[in-house]
This record gives C-alpha cells, sequence and structure tokens, in this order.
C-alpha cells in the first residue's frame, strides 16, 4: 500500500497494525508516521523495529496523510483529536479504535464533514489473527470502506457491520481474548491442583484451545453438537459439564459480555460529556 498513514498513539494496537502494515501488505514503512504523548523510547523502539516515522510535530505528521488512525485509551481521545484537529482535511480517511467512542462524537471533536470510521479490533492482530469490526459515519464511501478492511485484513479478518452493533463487539471480540485467557488460566490452576507438570499441562491446554477452535471453524457441526460427541453418557465430561452448570458459568459469561457491552456504551457517554463540557483532561 502506497499510502500516507498517521498514527495518532503507538501503544500495543498501533504496533500490531504497524507490523500488520509492513510485513504483511508491504506498505512503505516511510509512509507510516507515528506519535505518542510521552514515550519516546517506545517512538525510538517502532523507527528501529519497523523503519517508520516517529513525529512530535503534527502539522508534518499529517501533511498528505490519507489515513489517520486514532489509536490513543479513549480518555485521551478529545485531547490528541483536539491537537490533530486544524490539520486534517476533507480528504483524508479517519479511523478510531478506541473502545466505546462513537463516530458523531469523533466529528464532533474535529468539526469536519469527513469519512469516519470505528474500528474495533482486537489483541491478536499482534499475531495476524485479530476479529475486527468496522463501521462507519455518513461520509463513508466504497473505497473507505475498502480501505480499512485492507488496513485491518493485515492483522485479521473484518467485516463491515452498523455502527449500532459496535458496542455488543467491544464486548464480545474486542475483550473476548481476555474471556479466553481467564479459562486458560483457570485451566492452569487445575493442572497445578490435579498434579501435572506445568510444562505439560501448558503444551495439553493450548493444543486443546487450538484444536476445539480448529474445529468450531471448520466443521460444519454446531459447537453443541461437537460438545456432545465429547460427552460420554455417564462419564468424565458430563460429570465435569455439570459442575459448569450447577456453577451458572454460562449464566455468567453472558452476564459478563453484556457487562462489557454496556461498559462500551457508558464509555461514548463519558466522553460526549467531555466534549459538551470541554473537558480535555483525564
Ligand atoms: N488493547 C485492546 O485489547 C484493545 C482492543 C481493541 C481496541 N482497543 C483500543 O485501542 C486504543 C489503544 O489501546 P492500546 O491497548 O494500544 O493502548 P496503549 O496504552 O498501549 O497505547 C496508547 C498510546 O497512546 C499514547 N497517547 C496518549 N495520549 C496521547 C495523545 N494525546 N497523543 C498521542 N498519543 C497519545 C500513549 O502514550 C500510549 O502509548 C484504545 O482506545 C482501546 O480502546 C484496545
Ligand atoms: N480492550 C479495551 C478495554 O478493555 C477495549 C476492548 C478490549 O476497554
Amino acid at each position: 500500500m502506497d499510502k500516507k498513514i498517521a498514527f495518532l498513539g503507538a501503544g500495543s494496537m498501533a504496533e500490531a497494525l504497524i507490523s500488520g502494515l509492513v510485513a504483511r501488505i508491504g506498505s512503505r514503512p516511510a509512509n507510516i508516521w507515528v506519535n505518542n504523548r510521552s514515550n519516546d523510547s517506545q517512538l525510538e523502539r517502532l523507527q528501529k523495529e519497523y523503519g517508520v516515522i516517529p513525529s512530535r510535530d503534527m502539522p508534518s505528521m499529517l501533511k498528505g496523510a490519507e489515513v489517520v488512525i486514532i489509536a490513543v485509551k479513549p480518555k485521551d481521545v478529545l485531547a490528541a483529536l483536539t491537537q490533530a484537529k486544524e490539520h486534517l482535511n476533507k480528504d483524508m480517511l479517519l479511523i478510531s479504535v478506541a473502545a466505546g467512542i462513537s463516530t458523531a462524537s469523533l466529528k464532533s471533536i474535529i468539526d469536519l464533514d469527513i469519512p469516519i470510521i470505528r474500528a474495533m479490533p482486537n489483541t491478536s492482530a499482534a499475531v495476524g489473527k485479530s476479529a475486527t469490526a468496522l463501521s462507519g459515519n455518513e461520509f463513508v464511501k466504497d473505497k473507505d470502506k475498502q480501505l480499512a478492511k485492507e488496513i485491518f485484513g493485515t492483522v485479521g479478518m473484518a467485516v463491515y457491520t452498523d455502527e449500532n452493533q459496535m458496542d455488543a463487539v467491544t464486548g464480545l471480540s474486542g475483550s473476548g481474548p481476555a474471556y479466553i485467557y481467564y479459562l486458560i488460566e483457570a485451566m492452569q490452576l487445575s493442572a497445578e491442583q490435579i498434579g501435572l507438570k506445568p510444562e505439560d499441562a501448558q503444551k495439553l491446554i493450548i493444543q486443546t484451545l487450538i484444536g476445539a477452535a480448529e474445529m468450531v471453524h471448520t466443521s460444519d457441526k454446531t459447537p453443541l453438537t461437537l460438545r456432545m460427541e465429547v460427552t460420554s453418557p455417564g462419564g468424565t465430561t458430563e460429570a465435569g459439564i455439570r459442575v459448569l452448570e450447577e456453577k451458572g458459568v454460562r449464566d455468567a459469561l453472558i452476564e459478563c459480555i453484556q457487562t462489557a457491552t454496556n461498559r462500551s456504551s457508558e464509555m461514548g457517554i463519558e466522553l460526549s460529556q467531555k466534549i459538551s463540557k470541554g473537558i480535555l483532561s483525564n
């Protein structure tokens, strides 16, 4: 890809995207500009590792940029965009990965009628396996959608959806890797308690997860059917699953995703309130 892309924020999400752009679609590193609030060593490292251009000079960074990606924490979006807004123009595509922040809020900060895409990737972007959902405002054209899909396609799979789905996507797949890690942590603890060697247990757990994910991914059977195939009547799985049901693990997971979804929506409201009060700090 031969477009100039500017990243506001150089944390883990920005790095995952940079690595995807440079390694997977051969973007020229000299076309990728990055800034950060204070962490110069991070900028230096990104420059060394990927050849991208670190910058503290907003006009140079945004001059001629075709895509500007906001990759700061939601609480920092207002400050970052306020700093950038006078250097944005209608030829740019603005993409935000900030959880909970609507395209309408982003537009009200920059006060410009430009295409804005809200993206929700997840941290598996770092290994090219993100599940990303994208949605956009009324100024987004097909070419912008294609471009966003291409960018996020470098770090996994990307689907385009309606913005009213984005809080739910955030609660489901944005936060999703953490739910799976939580499950792995619990499996590791139990492996210790049942006397397995930690290094063996680790390998067995990981392969079990990869195998189950691959089965769900490639088989035309439902997860329920696949589960029933593991569950012999009167056997070990049935005994184990009974405990999960008795302890309400299914309901807890459903509530977990609902609560994360609600939090995404609250974070959006918090930013709207800050915008209307003109509060730039945390
Ligand atoms: N980590 C995740 O699981 C995940 C998943 C999907 C989306 N997101 C979203 O991605 C965004 C970034 O998350 P992250 O995990 O990469 O965070 P991070 O803390 O690793 O990176 C954010 C970076 O932004 C920089 N920053 C803060 N204020 C700035 C400013 N005014 N100008 C320029 N840079 C500034 C910080 O120095 C930091 O390096 C968040 O909005 C988050 O909601 C994160
Ligand atoms: N990580 C960010 C959060 O926890 C957004 C989705 C995943 O807020």
